[in-house]
C-alpha cells in the first residue's frame, strides 16, 4: 500500500461581526474568524495538508481567495472538493491528527460534534480524525486573541 504524509498551517484573525465556524461547526463566541469564506481555520489547515500529501499544491491554488464562487462559501465544500482532488490521484484519507491554537473558547466541548461533522464531509470513520487544542498561555497573536491559528498532519493512502 502506498501512503504518504502531509502537512497543514493556517491563521485567520479575530474580528467583531463574523460567526465562529471551526471544523465545520458554528461556535457561540463574541468574535468571528475574518476571511473570503468562512474562514474555517481548521478545515484550511486540514485541506492543506491533503493537499500537500498528494503533492497537489495548496487550498489558495485550488481556490483562489479573489473568485466570486468562494466568496463567503463554507469551507465544507472546499474538504469535499479537496478530498476529490486526491482522488484524482487514487489517494483515499488515512487519518489526520490536528491541533486548534485558541486562547478562547473553550474547544473541547465542540470537539465530538466537529469530529462527527468533518468525518461524514470526508467520508470516513470518527476514529481517523483526532482533533485537539491548545492556549498559547497568552503569548503572541493567539494568546492575545488576535487570530486562531490551526496544525494537521494527514495520512493518505492508495490502495491498488
Ligand atoms: N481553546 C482551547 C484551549 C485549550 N483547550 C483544552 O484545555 C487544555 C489546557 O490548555 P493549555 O493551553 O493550558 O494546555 C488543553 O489540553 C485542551 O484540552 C480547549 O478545550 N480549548
Ligand atoms: C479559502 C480561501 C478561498 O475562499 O480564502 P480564505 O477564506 O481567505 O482562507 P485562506 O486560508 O486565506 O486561503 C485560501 C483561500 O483561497
Amino acid at each position: 500500500m502506498n501512503i504518504r504524509v502531509g502537512f497543514g498551517f493556517d491563521v485567520h484573525r479575530l474580528v467583531e461581526g463574523r460567526d465562529l465556524w471551526m471544523g465545520g461547526i458554528k461556535i457561540d463566541h463574541a468574535l468571528g474568524l475574518l476571511g473570503h469564506s468562512d474562514a474555517d481555520v481548521l478545515i484550511h489547515a486540514i485541506c492543506d495538508a491533503l493537499l500537500g500529501a498528494a503533492n497537489m499544491r495548496d487550498i489558495g491554488y485550488h481556490f483562489p481567495d479573489t473568485s466570486a464562487d468562494t466568496l463567503d462559501i463554507d469551507s465544507k465544500i472546499l474538504l469535499r472538493k479537496t478530498v476529490a482532488l486526491i482522488a484524482t490521484k487514487g489517494y483515499i484519507v488515512g487519518n489526520i491528527d490536528a491541533t486548534i491554537c485558541a486562547e478562547h473558547p473553550k474547544m473541547n466541548p465542540h470537539i465530538p460534534t466537529m469530529k462527527t461533522c468533518l468525518a461524514e464531509t470526508i467520508g470516513t470513520d470518527e476514529d481517523n480524525i483526532s482533533i485537539k487544542a491548545t492556549t498559547t498561555e497568552r503569548l503572541g497573536f493567539t494568546g492575545r486573541e488576535e487570530g486562531i491559528s490551526a496544525y494537521a498532519t494527514v495520512l493518505i493512502a492508495k490502495t491498488s
